[in-house]
């Protein structure tokens, strides 16, 4: 075996094909000569990938990125990125080069990424090839806050309860429904457009805490999802604190720096039988519990919290 994986290391390192494995934190943990070399890596280097993104970014090189704003276009790529088993797509660098980029996901999150060099091939299609990506990708995407929209996160509760059940991971997940406190009175106060400024600093705080196999998206006005697979409900409770605690220090208005909101938040745990319909509404039942005991907070469905064997 040993022999295996030394000839196979040295075909990846000789090969002009760019390899790359990241890990389910989205940290990049293999990647050959070909792939370091496009995108700056020195050969021990791990990073994360929104680092790397980030640093190529600034110093113009690796990935073009057509997008005004990084961190938005960062926001809405990572709520799709690693999220399916398998996506391919044509991606271009700053040296001029074009590649056929493909990403492999595994259930743990680790993802094989495999581009080849495709610079010479059909150039005069690859416009209309582009559109269609990009019209791809905005079906996918809340417009306002670049976060994954109703139709990407209720595909992704459907991955989930068809997730494999094993005795390291015996839970198919938990879905949490958030939603904004008071967002009426945030929109009649300090009117409509520093309620959409609310918006997307929440969509922004929550996507910080977000793992790469989980999806976070926007739902409906201000109300919003995330899928988090093979976790349990203690495990759920804990992330969301933490999201809790984040938007708790949030000041997004910048003309009233001492605006501050809040959220709510259901979490039902999927069950057997379970789909995405029956689990969002278990979810959004604790959700309306939560406000009803005052907001800020978290209920956890009576279902899922009283399943102890559920429980992590
Ligand atoms: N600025 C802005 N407002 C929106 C958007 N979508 C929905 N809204 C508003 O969000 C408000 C939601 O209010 P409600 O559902 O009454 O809930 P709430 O005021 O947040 O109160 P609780 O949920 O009970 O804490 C409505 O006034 C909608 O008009 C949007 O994209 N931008």
């Amino acid at each position: 075996m040993n022999d295996l994986f030394q000839s196979l290391f040295q075909l990846f390192e000789s090969s002009p094909v760019l390899v790359a494995a990241y890990d389910g934190f989205d940290r990049l943990r293999y990647a050959n000569r070909a792939f370091r070399s496009a995108y700056f890596i020195e050969p021990e280097e791990m990073p994360f990938w929104p680092d790397l993104m980030r640093r190529n970014h600034y110093a113009e090189r690796g990935t073009v990125i057509r997008a005004e704003d990084f961190e938005e276009w960062l926001i809405s790529t990572q709520s799709r990125r690693g999220k399916v088993g398998f996506r391919a797509f044509e991606t271009d660098l700053v040296d001029g080069r074009w590649l056929w980029m493909t990403e492999t996901v595994q259930e743990d999150g680790w993802m094989l990424c495999i581009a080849t060099d495709v610079t010479d091939l059909k150039a005069s299609t690859r416009e209309v090839r582009q559109d269609r990506d990009l019209a791809i990708k905005a079906s996918y995407t809340d417009e306002l806050t670049g976060v994954a929209n109703r139709r990407f996160v209720t595909a992704r509760i459907e991955d989930m309860l068809q997730g494999q059940v094993t005795d390291e991971s015996p839970l198919p997940g938990c879905l949490c429904v958030f939603d904004v406190d008071h967002f009426k009175i945030i929109n009649d106060q300090y009117g409509h457009h520093n309620g959409d400024l609310v918006l997307k600093d929440f969509a922004k705080c929550i996507h910080r805490l977000v793992r790469r196999t989980d999806c976070f998206g926007r739902v409906g006005g201000e109300e919003f999802v995330l899928t988090l697979p093979a976790t349990s409900i203690e495990q759920a409770r804990l992330i969301v604190e933490r999201m809790l605690v984040g938007v708790r220090k949030s000041r997004p208005l910048k003309d009233r720096p001492d605006f501050k909101y809040t959220f709510s938040v259901g979490i039902a745990a999927a069950q057997v039988g379970d789909t995405a319909i029956s689990l969002f509404s278990r979810a959004d039942r604790a959700l309306y519990r939560a406000k009803l005991a005052g907001r800020d907070q978290i209920h956890i469905d009576d279902a899922s919290s009283d399943r102890p064997s559920q429980i992590g």
